[in-house]
């Protein structure tokens, strides 16, 4: 499957696309599989697996396995590292964290991940990954210099840095759980010097209105995790979301 294309597609036919986060340290594999069918249910593009600590090895082979045996949607990995692989998995956003402090994040892990993507059949995404605050777990671990949430030029810099490195897709994350989004002014300005190139926004966007806000000001994917972990119906909460972003 070109997932790539797949998610062009989809773009170019209904707007917008609508990503599932799903961390495999948050559950069983099976309750994992059980979180993405609802979510495909509720009307979800892509599931994303993923997440800042413990999602590797078994756990994370067993949680894209009984994932994919469930839905057809593609599923992307989110590595937190070169062990955040696993050789089941669609595709990959192949990210460097732009911003972080620490080499290992911007280049030595992507190193490390390289050999086994290229023996795989595990479709690389390029991305540039972009931490603002109030950043979360993954601004700490990424040790992230965050971008001010009131600086949406210096966000802009770095998106339009990615781009010109040829990164295909950049990622304005808020952190999980993140209690203040990304802002529409910060997603425009970040837009508007991107073009064409793909824009995904996450991190505490947990109900319509603020995922419509975000598509609305240039998001072109929106992703959510942290609430779909936390509602009992995972399906009205991804149709709501998917509703208020699509044309
Ligand atoms: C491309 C390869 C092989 C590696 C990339 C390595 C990089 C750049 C990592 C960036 C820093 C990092 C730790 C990212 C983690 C991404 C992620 C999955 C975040 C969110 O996961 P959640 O599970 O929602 O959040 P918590 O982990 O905070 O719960
Ligand atoms: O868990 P939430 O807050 O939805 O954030 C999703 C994603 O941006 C985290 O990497
Ligand atoms: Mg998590």
């Amino acid at each position: 499957m070109q997932v790539e294309a797949h998610l062009q597609k989809i773009i170019d036919q209904e707007g917008k696309v609508h990503l599932t986060l799903i961390d495999p340290a948050s559950q069983t594999p099976e309750r994992a599989a059980e979180i993405a069918l609802a979510a495909v249910k509720g009307g979800t593009d892509a599931i994303m697996i993923g997440g800042s600590t413990g999602a590797s090895g078994t756990l994370l082979d067993e949680t894209v396995i009984k994932i994919k045996e469930k839905v057809d949607v593609p599923t992307i990995l989110f590595p937190g590292s070169s062990a955040g692989l696993s050789r089941y998995a669609d595709a990959v956003f192949f990210m460097s964290l732009l911003n972080s402090r620490d080499i290992g994040y911007v280049i030595t892990n992507q190193v490390l991940g390289a050999p086994l993507v290229y023996r795989s059949k595990i479709e690389p995404i390029s991305m540039a990954y972009i931490i603002v605050e109030p950043g979360g777990t993954v601004g700490w671990v990424g040790d992230a210099k965050l971008i001010p949430r009131k600086k949406p030029e210096i966000a802009a810099v770095y998106a339009l840095a990615g781009k010109y490195l040829g990164m295909h897709y950049t990622y304005l994350e808020a952190g999980s759980g993140a209690d203040t989004p990304i802002s529409p002014e910060m997603i425009g300005a970040v837009k508007q010097v991107l073009g064409e190139n793909k824009l995904i926004v996450g991190g505490g966007i947990r109900d319509a209105k603020t995922a419509k806000l975000c598509a609305s000001a240039g998001a072109d994917m929106i992703v959510t995790g942290t609430i779909l972990e936390e509602v009992k119906d995972v399906t009205a909460k991804v149709a709501e979301i998917v509703s208020a972003i699509k044309r």
